[in-house]
């Protein structure tokens, strides 16, 4: 078997030890808010995000995330699972101070650094699967539903909820959405902003299993990569390639007018209100805590 040796990884000490003595793991002094690990034995890989206090994407996160999926396809892992090492939330979505009140070069490199991850986790070669161990809000569920695979733990939210901080989900951020959940279900819940329950995303079809650890959400990521065991890899990513080529192609070539389009809405000063609002009750609810 291929063993993998280039991987990426931070010491951090809100991630507990893992007893597996296959589970390899290098320091690089680049990584900053990611871990990224691969098992010897069964080759899948797994990035943890590390972003405390809620993994809230920024530009260095995005561009740290592409780098470990880029890894894990030239290494050939078997699969790859993106999990959180909070215990309550999975990732905040956008960092909103990367677009409140942003400075141009920074919320440019900002936004076609998450193009870049989306189109690099959404096109992957290699199984990709979630284990969403807390809340998953709009960033967190674009990631989500970029995986083939969704397992959550109960009591969290996830869904598309941009129109109710008075932005607007582009279109890559629906369609891979509509990809898991009926059309009338998907419409209907990102026009409101709805945030559903593990139970309700479980019941449209936006996760595909429930457990109550995180550790069962691993083991059940790797079921599902294992799952693929005997199937080609080659014709595999072939055939995925198949499901996913428009949304990808439709993004490539119209990545300038798509950052285009973003600058525009986020610059609105209507925009921009809404956003300052939205960021201070999140403060104050934070301190109410
Ligand atoms: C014609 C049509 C054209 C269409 C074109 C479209 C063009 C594009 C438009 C732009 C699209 C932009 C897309 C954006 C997608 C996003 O992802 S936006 C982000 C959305 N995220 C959220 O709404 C989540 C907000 N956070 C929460 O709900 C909660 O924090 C939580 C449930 C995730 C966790 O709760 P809890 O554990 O109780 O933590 P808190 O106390 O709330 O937060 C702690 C701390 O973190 C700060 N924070 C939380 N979330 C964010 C965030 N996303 N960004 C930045 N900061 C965040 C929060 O303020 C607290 O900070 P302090 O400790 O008070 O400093």
């Amino acid at each position: 078997m291929n063993i993998i040796r280039t991987v990426r990884s931070v010491a951090f000490s809100s991630i507990p030890n893992r007893t597996l003595s296959t589970t390899r793991s290098l320091s690089t002094p680049s990584a900053q808010y990611t871990a990224f690990e691969v098992n010897d034995k069964t080759g899948i890989a797994t990035l943890t995000l590390n972003r405390p206090p809620v993994n809230s994407l920024n530009l260095e996160l995005l561009t740290e995330m592409r780098n470990c999926l880029k890894d894990a396809e030239t290494n050939k892992c078997k699969g790859l699972i993106i999990t959180s090492s909070s215990n309550s939330v999975f990732t905040a979505g956008l960092d909103l101070l990367e677009m409140y009140q942003p400075q141009d070069e920074r919320v440019k490199s900002f936004w076609t650094a998450l193009q870049s991850m989306w189109m690099e986790l959404y096109g992957s070669k290699i199984p990709t699967a979630a284990a969403i161990n807390g809340h998953a809000p709009a960033g967190g569920c674009l990631i989500a539903t970029a995986c083939e695979y969704r397992v959550m733990l109960p009591n969290f939210t996830i869904g598309l909820n941009e129109t109710l901080i008075g932005i607007v989900a582009p279109k890559w951020f629906v369609s891979a959405f509509l990809n898991v959940v009926p059309r009338r279900v998907a419409e209907q819940a990102i026009t409101q902003g709805k945030l559903f329950t593990t139970a309700e995303a479980h019941n449209v079809g936006l996760v595909d299993d429930v457990v109550n650890t995180k550790e069962e959400a691993i083991a059940k990521c790797e079921q599902f990569i294992g799952s693929f065991k005997n199937v080609n890899p080659y014709a595999r990513a072939l055939t995925k390639q198949q499901f996913r080529i428009k949304e990808l192609q439709e993004l490539e070539q119209q990545r300038e007018k798509d950052l285009q389009i973003f600058l525009g809405l986020i610059m609105q000063p209507s925009v921009q209100k809404a956003m300052g609002i939205y960021l201070e009750g999140l403060k104050k609810k934070s301190k109410k805590q």
